[in-house]
């Protein structure tokens, strides 16, 4: 059902919430600059927007550690002195390959009881047992790990708090659109991705961003009012509203004004200010770095889809290590109240396990957003389709391959990531690594669950 267009009066509102529809179609285009609505805060980036010294960094023996979330068993001193290889059995480097348990901690270990990991003991006797998913199905064969569902109580306040900031804030998309903004179900995803989360408004950081970055794409990139013509400048507008110009005073003010001027940069504008404003500034600086990532990304997809180039498989891989949710899990520690030190974060091994964490939540939705994706206007590139396309295979076998790719993707993640805990058992590395972990995992719940959006392929 094709979502009706903004009516001529809400028409100047920007056209933002085609990512929150199933089939959200035909929406208006919302590139050219328009007149600058009110606004909820102030600008961001000014003196009293920040705060005038980084919020403190805990010492890893003062991690904060939500009751019955991750990290709690991991801030033990026994830990930081595991040794960083061990052919014996180590009681520190057992609780780490053990992880937490508790309600909501399932999603948060690298070796479930399902696959025991090479030298370590086995697994808790009683690991929580996840209630089932809330709907859809999995995909057949695609390796993932089931979570618990996320607490209704904090779904509840953070979509009751998203939508006033949405609505209020930034007027990201017209009133007609609400049911597909409630559609996307936001507050469940991120619920889900960050169990441990020590409050709502640490939520809320996650959920903000989420949105804008899914306006973003909507209304620059994808077919809801964007396109791939120009869209390199709109981008590198919109990106100053994470990453700020520095000019003269004149200049100055036109480019703060420019922020206002449309739902994807008001979205980042504010967003970015409540990231900041929570975020250390080396933790800000990452954020900028994937968001430059990030739309680097788009802009390698839309210029293949103006000269409708197929890419290679390995092409389209890297495209989409780019054009990837890598941003969402690598704040992790910003909403879970603590910091992962930039050296720590830039470790190569580090680096390649949040690729592929990337990677692997990215084929995911490329598999569950197929069928929503073939009924797209045009060619939309997916990994099952530039595999059918390149190396002539049929839609189901192209497709079953994409799920053995992810699966591959999947199982290089853990091992990486466990490899590293066991390396470097700081606890802020342990804490980071499963909060990637547990996001990789929230986000196959959400895919899967979210059937307003997706539905599956008839492969089986
Ligand atoms: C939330 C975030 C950082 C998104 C950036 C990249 C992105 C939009 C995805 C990885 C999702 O892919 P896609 O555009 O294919 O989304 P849908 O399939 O339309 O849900
Ligand atoms: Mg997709």
């Amino acid at each position: 059902m094709p979502v009706p267009g903004p009516s001529p009066a809400q028409s100047s509102l920007p056209a933002a919430a085609a990512r929150f529809g199933t089939h959200g179609r035909g929406a208006d285009a919302v590139t050219g600059g328009k007149p600058a609505l009110p606004t909820g805060p102030a600008l961001p980036f000014g003196p009293a927007a920040r705060p005038s010294h980084p919020v403190p960094v805990p010492a890893p023996e003062a991690l904060p550690v939500p009751a019955g979330g991750p990290g709690g068993d991991l801030a033990a001193a026994p830990v930081r002195q595991a040794a960083a290889t061990t052919a014996t059995p180590n009681p520190a480097l057992e609780r780490i390959m053990r992880g937490p348990s508790g309600v909501g901690t399932e999603g948060l270990f690298f070796f479930t009881p399902r696959q025991a990991p090479p030298a370590a003991p086995p697994a808790p006797a009683d690991p929580p047992a996840p209630r089932p998913a809330a709907g859809g199905r999995p995909i057949p064969g695609l390796y993932h790990h089931p979570v618990p569902e996320p607490d209704p109580a904090r779904v509840e306040e953070v979509s009751r708090r998203i939508k006033r900031w949405a609505v209020d804030e930034v007027q990201a998309y017209p009133p007609e659109w609400e049911d597909q903004f409630d559609g996307f179900s936001v507050g469940r995803y991120m619920v889900a991705c960050h169990p441990d989360a020590p409050t709502v408004d640490h939520l809320m950081i996650a959920t903000r961003l989420m949105v804008a970055e899914n306006v973003v794409d909507d209304c620059y990139c994808e077919d809801h009012g964007g396109s791939p013509v120009g869209l390199g400048g709109r981008l590198l507008l919109a990106h100053t509203a994470l990453d700020p110009v520095h000019t003269t005073a004149q200049y100055q003010s036109q480019w703060a004004q420019s922020l206002l001027s449309d739902a994807p940069r008001r979205s980042y504008r504010s967003a970015m200010e409540y990231f900041a404003q929570a975020a250390t500034p080396s933790q800000a600086d990452r954020y900028r770095h994937d968001m430059a990532r990030l739309h680097m990304g788009y802009l390698a997809e839309a210029a293949w889809a103006e000269t409708k180039y197929v890419p290679e498989v390995h092409e389209y891989l890297a495209m989409r290590q780019f054009n990837n949710f890598r941003p969402c899990p690598t704040i992790t520690d910003t909403v879970g109240g603590y910091e992962l030190p930039a050296d720590l974060h830039a470790m190569p091994a580090m680096q390649r396990v949040i690729a592929l964490a990337g990677n692997a939540t990215t084929i995911s939705n490329d598999l569950y957003s197929y069928t929503k994706e073939l009924d797209s206007p045009g060619l939309h590139l997916n990994l099952p389709v530039v595999i059918a396309a390149r190396e002539g295979l049929s839609d189901k076998e192209a497709y079953l391959k994409a799920v053995e790719i992810h699966n591959d993707l999947m199982h290089a993640f853990e091992a990486a990531a466990a490899e590293l805990a066991v390396s470097c058992p700081d606890p802020r590395v342990v804490r980071f690594l499963r909060g990637v972990a547990v996001w990789v995992d929230g986000n196959h719940y959400w895919h899967q669950s979210n059937t307003y959006r997706y539905s599956l392929p008839d492969f089986w």
